[in-house]
Parts: C-alpha cells; sequence; structure tokens
C-alpha cells in the first residue's frame, strides 16, 4: 500500500459486517476493495438507501472498525488502534457532518462548533475567530449565542458544517449535508464545503443523494462498485 503523504485517506481490502436485526435478516456486509482520497479534492458517494454510504464514511472516521483491511488517514492506520487514540486523530484531523447533526442541544451554536477544538486541546481564541468567520459565510452570524435545541433543522445543519470546518481538517466527511436545505441554500453550502476544502488542501467526501449537485465535484463514487478490485491496466484514482 503506498504511503503518499498527498493521500489524505486511503481503504484497501476492507470488510465489514453487521447484524441488521431479526433472525432471518441477512447481515449486512460493506465490501471495499481499494480508495484513495487525494488531498484537494472533492469526492461525490452515491447509492441507494440502505446500500452502505454512512457506514463507509464511520469507516473512514475511526468511529467503525473494519474486519478486514487497512484503512489509513495521512498514510498512517487508524484500523486497530485503540477507541482513544482514534478519537483523538478524529477531532484533530477529520470535519465531520452527520446525517443527524449530532448537536449538543444544550450549548449554544458557538460551543457546538468549537466542541473539536476543546477535543483536540486546539488554540480557542483563534478557533472562535474562525468559527466567527464560517458563521458568517454561512449566515447563522446573528444565532451563535443561541442554544442549538432553538435552531431550525436547517440552522443546525450550518452549525454542523461549520464544527466540521473550524480545526481546517485534512478530510471533511459529510453525509448528506444539504438534505434539509432548500436548492439555492443547498447550492451556497456545497460551494462554502468545496470552497474551503480547497483552500486547505482537504479531501472531501460527500454522501449525497442530490444528483444535480455532482457535477460539482472532482469524482463521484458509487459505493455499491466499491468491492470490485481495480482491473489490470485500470488507472487507480
Ligand atoms: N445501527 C445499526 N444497526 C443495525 N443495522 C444498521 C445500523 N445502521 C445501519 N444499519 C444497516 O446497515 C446497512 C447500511 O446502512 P447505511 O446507513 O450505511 O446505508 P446508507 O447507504 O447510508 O443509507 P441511507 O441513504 O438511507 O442513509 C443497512 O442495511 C442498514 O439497515
Amino acid at each position: 500500500m503506498s504511503t503518499d503523504t498527498a493521500l489524505a485517506a486511503e481503504i484497501e481490502d476492507v470488510v465489514f459486517q453487521r447484524r441488521t436485526g431479526g433472525d432471518d435478516a441477512a447481515p449486512f456486509e460493506l465490501r471495499v476493495s481499494s480508495l484513495r482520497l487525494h488531498a484537494g479534492e472533492a469526492v461525490a458517494c452515491i447509492g441507494p438507501s440502505g446500500s452502505g454510504k454512512t457506514t463507509l464514511v464511520h469507516l473512514l472516521a475511526g468511529i467503525l472498525t473494519p474486519h478486514a483491511g487497512e484503512i489509513r488517514l495521512a498514510g498512517a492506520r487508524i484500523d486497530g488502534l485503540h477507541e482513544s487514540a482514534r478519537r483523538a486523530r478524529r477531532a484533530r484531523e477529520i470535519g465531520l457532518v452527520f446525517q443527524e447533526f449530532e448537536l449538543l442541544d444544550y450549548l449554544d451554536a458557538l460551543d457546538n462548533i468549537l466542541l473539536p477544538i476543546r477535543l483536540g486541546r486546539g488554540d480557542l481564541v483563534a478557533g472562535a475567530a474562525r468559527a466567527r468567520g464560517l458563521a458568517h459565510a454561512l449566515g447563522i452570524a446573528p444565532l451563535l449565542r443561541r442554544v442549538s435545541a432553538r435552531l431550525s433543522q436547517g440552522e443546525r445543519q450550518r452549525v454542523a458544517i461549520a464544527r466540521a470546518l473550524v480545526t481546517s481538517p485534512s478530510l471533511v466527511l459529510c453525509d448528506e449535508p444539504t438534505g434539509n436545505l432548500d436548492p439555492e441554500s443547498a447550492g451556497s453550502v456545497l460551494d462554502l464545503l468545496l470552497e474551503q476544502a480547497r483552500e486547505h488542501e482537504a479531501a472531501l467526501l460527500m454522501v449525497t443523494h442530490d444528483h444535480t449537485l455532482l457535477g460539482r465535484f472532482d469524482r463521484v463514487i458509487d459505493v455499491r462498485e466499491l468491492a470490485r478490485p481495480a482491473r489490470r491496466g485500470e488507472a487507480q484514482p
């Protein structure tokens, strides 16, 4: 496996299985032969509901552990690391926008955005300045001191996006970050994600069901096709 530093993340020969519940239910299995995410590239991830897009994001984030294979961030393996070590790397190196946003409702928007800085023991003064800049770009600057339980779904989504970008991570993973927004807002949120990822040479992987957005990405992957090994002579992205 290559340890090229221009690779933000790399998956090779990964197998992940889970029971889906119910005695007669077939277990779910995700196989990824090879996936490479390069610094500065924006990749869309598509596939029908239940095909494993969120599972792929959680494997890359080190939230789930594969049963076989290797997952590397910036050349260093994260599968096999202890949970606390994976959590620390996640806080420092990965920006995550979850499908359900996962905000802490009792904190205000600013404190939610600053969570990765606190978890990674980063510079809170610089973090707060960056948080305010992101909030301004995302149109949520007036809401920074509002408790998150009192934000609309679209506002929560923008807070989650600001939180994902506040550490200037090298890998940004987004699970349908524009799903709750009207088409105009979805376009401008995607613009901001792409702009930030390119500016900071981060790799961006975004799960989306919105096929009108796909032309904006450098590459589109279908999660159902990741199990297929690359054919001899076929270019490896
Ligand atoms: N916590 C869980 N426990 C058991 N099975 C789960 C769990 N989460 C997901 N699954 C199952 O794992 C499979 C993959 O789910 P995943 O969420 O990765 O799909 P997805 O492609 O992201 O779907 P969607 O587009 O609907 O979000 C599905 O069969 C799903 O039912």
